[in-house]
């Protein structure tokens, strides 16, 4: 009864919330009930809490009024429900587990949380990390010189600057990396409170490097005097490697030890370097013990490291993993408006459009085409139109239509689906051919510049509102299916990367 009630209410849910709100925070929640009691089951503790703080009373009241006062008990746990009998929180496979890990009950908890011992700003002494491309001051920066003593022959200064533009303003938010941009927030904003460490992972030139600098840089305005380290993995390994030979490796505990927040970009780069693991793994013990900060990256999820210890990968869990997925058409066009904004440029938005859609592999390639598209401008002295962007970006745009041709897109749909090309171009109507017929019209639709009719012609001879028919199917799909929504983002990846 109470699993019926819920089914009542998400519906409510559903009408009165964005949905994207509602995907992000009401579906993934599992569901079980029995005598008048209903458990809902977030799948970590990022969804919990914000599925509490701001859902949950209205949760109730629907419940009230659906139920006439007899509500069942809410309970809201983190987990998944027990029995698979159980209907789920929502008719359709959850979708957030996919992009933010869960983490299961039976989970080690973190260290406790002990006070942070006062760490004083110029501790270090003897080993000091050499400056890395971060760590220039750029001439801005109101913050005065630190300064170290440099005993052992030790180097330079210590701190590493962060890239001041990469912050959450000028971050643009989409489906792609809503959940990654609010669990970055939750840090910035609330450090310490638990999602510790904060793992950020996915694709090349997505954005983890930007949201992680968003962080430090957003503590670094709330406390000018925190000790915020940023650094590359491969930065970490040398320094240790340095530290070593200079016989200061208590030096180097010391230094990544004494800091408020440790922010280590593509931590990929620690597989198979044992030795830099275990220097790793203790510090990292000692920054949550301490309940320091810490944040890192990599282009894969932590499991799926190879060569990397597997209490590294466990630890890695204890926080909170988020993925950043490869933006969407609308939120290219609005990162390349943002960019454009920050440039001072004005790019008409059916310019944008048209980079956006055909620069699909990832923000940094779009970013690289937006500038070679403003140089042009500049360097002609024209407006940007869109027989300017064809004319600067030609080699680029004729490598993107060889790419991605029908062709193409047809035999990478019959392989994925294990079918042959040629029940694709068939009259077979079976679902186990339709359906995959169909995503490779809507991908056909969205990487090609071909025309209805022409991608209709290339299918066999088919009409344009076959295809049209195919678009919508699936565009409608995706939003419901779990399965066709992981089916269209793998294949789109496999032809775009
Ligand atoms: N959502 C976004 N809004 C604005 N800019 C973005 C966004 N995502 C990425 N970028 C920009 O794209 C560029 C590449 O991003 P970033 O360096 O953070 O990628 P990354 O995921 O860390 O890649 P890598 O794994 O190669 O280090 C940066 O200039 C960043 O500002």
């Amino acid at each position: 009864m109470s699993v019926v009630l819920w089914q009542q209410c998400i519906d409510f849910l559903r009408d009165e919330l964005p949905s994207q709100q509602f995907n992000t925070w009401i579906r993934p929640l599992q569901v079980e009930g029995d005598h008048g009691e209903l458990r809902l089951y977030a799948p970590n503790r990022f969804v919990l809490d914000w599925v509490n703080d701001k859902y949950l009373n209205r949760i109730q009241e629907l419940l009230d009024d659906l139920s006439q006062g007899q509500a069942p008990l809410v309970s809201l746990l983190i987990g998944s429900r027990r029995s698979s009998a159980a209907s789920a929180a929502a008719p359709q496979a959850p979708v957030a587990p996919a992009a933010i890990t869960a983490t299961p009950v039976a989970e080690p908890p973190p260290p406790p949380a002990t006070p942070a011992t006062p760490r004083a700003q110029a501790t270090t002494q003897g080993f000091q990390p050499e400056p890395g491309p971060y760590d220039k001051r750029s001439e801005e920066d109101p913050r005065p010189p630190q300064r170290a003593d440099q005993p052992n022959n030790a180097v330079v200064k210590h701190t590493s600057y962060l890239n001041r533009s990469f912050t959450f303003e000028n971050f643009v938010e989409g489906k792609s990396n809503q959940l990654a941009r609010a669990a970055a927030w939750q840090v910035a904003d609330n450090p310490r409170h638990g999602y510790n460490p904060l793992f950020l992972y996915g694709g090349v030139g997505l954005g983890k490097t930007h949201l992680m600098h968003a962080v430090g840089n957003h503590l670094l305005k709330k406390n000018p005097a925190a000790k915020i380290v940023y650094l590359h993995s491969e930065r970490f390994v040398a320094d240790m490697v340095k530290a070593l030979q200079m016989n200061a490796i208590n030096d180097f505990k010391r230094y990544y030890r004494s800091v408020d927040a440790l922010l280590i970009d593509d931590i990929q780069f620690f597989a198979k370097k044992e030795r830099s693991q275990e220097e790793f793994f203790h510090t990292f013990n000692a920054l949550l013990e301490g309940n320091q900060q810490v944040i890192l990256t990599s282009d894969r999820y932590p499991k799926e490291i190879d060569g990397l210890e597997e209490r590294l990968k466990s630890r890695f869990g204890w926080g909170l993993t988020v993925a950043v997925e490869p933006p969407e058409l609308e939120t290219r066009v609005a990162i390349l408006m943002k960019k454009a904004e920050q440039s001072r440029i004005d790019l008409p938005h059916d310019a944008a459009f048209f980079i956006a859609q055909r620069i699909r592999s990832n923000v940094r390639e779009l970013e690289g085409a937006l500038k070679r598209v403003i140089a042009s401008a500049h360097f002609m002295g024209r407006d940007i139109t869109i027989e300017l962007i064809r004319e600067s970006l030609k080699d680029l745009l004729a490598l993107q239509d060889k790419l991605v041709s029908i062709d193409n897109i047809q035999r990478t749909v019959a392989e994925y689906y294990k079918i042959k090309v040629a029940d694709i171009l068939s009259k077979r109507r079976s679902r186990s051919v339709a359906r995959p017929r169909q995503v490779a019209m809507a991908l056909s639709k969205e990487l090609t510049n071909h025309s209805l009719p022409e991608i209709g012609d290339a299918f066999g001879g088919r009409d344009h509102t076959t295809v049209l028919h195919a678009t919508r199917k699936i565009a409608e799909l995706r939003e419901i299916d779990a399965d066709i929504r992981e089916d269209y983002k793998n294949l789109l990846r496999t032809l775009t990367t």
